[in-house]
């Protein structure tokens, strides 16, 4: 599905490049780990394959397009879903309304779109009464549920998240995990998780390090 080639990136202020020649593929149906130190350059790494920012040189391709060919705008909008650390949810609206909202910019071709979110929201424990209520009275699991929601609602077949459990405790992370797994082997997608958690690199079916530059595979299914 996504397919990086001959990837360089820099920033203009530090010396060094932060990867060198990357090549990769991701495939559907998969949900990936990305580990690697603080600083190796994986938040960037998902800011690139998001279509957030753009290489200094090489390419992204989704399925077989060049991201540029596409257009970023296009892309961001209706192939890729972004999960934060921080949830990203609109604050003065409802669980519901987050996702509805999200559905009408991404032209999402989903009908009856209030009970289709309503139905998923109830699939990972969020009743129609708590989907009422404003994001901000919901604990940060539960935020995050909505945030992950949002992405299974969406018709974009990318997923891609940024420490997705990180302000999360073990049970709610586990649960995280369990959504991200349902997404890529259930609907088919294709899921990016950044982690520096072991446990929850171990969840996914393969396991790439950004290290030196490069990015290794260290598990693979
Ligand atoms: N906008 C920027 N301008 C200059 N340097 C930056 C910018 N954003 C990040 N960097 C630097 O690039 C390197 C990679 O940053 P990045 O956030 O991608 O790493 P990371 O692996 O996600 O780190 P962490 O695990 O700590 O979140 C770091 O050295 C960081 O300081």
């Amino acid at each position: 599905m996504l397919q990086v080639e001959n990837l360089n990136y820099w920033y203009q202020s530090k010396s060094e490049p932060l990867y060198e020649d990357l090549n990769l593929t991701f495939d559907e149906g998969k949900l990936y780990g990305i580990l690697g130190s603080s600083g190796s350059g994986k938040t960037t790494f998902l800011s690139l394959i998001a279509g957030l920012d753009t290489p200094k040189s090489g390419d992204i391709y989704y399925e077989g397009k060049s991201l540029k060919k596409i257009g970023l705008t296009r892309y961001r909008n209706e192939c890729v879903s972004i999960v934060f650390q921080s949830y990203n949810l609109l604050p003065y609206l409802s669980a519901l309304d987050n996702i509805t909202a999200a559905l009408e910019i991404t032209h999402s071709k989903k009908a009856n779109r209030k009970e289709y979110a309503l139905e998923m929201l109830q699939k990972v424990g969020i009743d129609a009464e708590m989907a009422k209520k404003n994001v901000q009275h919901l604990s940060g699991g539960q935020q995050q549920r909505v945030a992950i929601v949002r992405a299974m609602c969406c018709d974009a077949r990318l997923v891609v998240a940024d420490e997705p459990t990180g302000n999360l405790d073990e049970q709610n992370s586990l649960e995280i995990i369990r959504l991200f797994k349902q997404l890529a082997h259930e609907q088919n997608k294709c899921v990016i998780v950044i982690t520096h958690e072991k446990e929850i690199a171990e969840q996914c079916d393969t396991v790439l390090e950004l290290k030196s530059k490069k990015m290794h595979v260290i598990k693979s299914s």
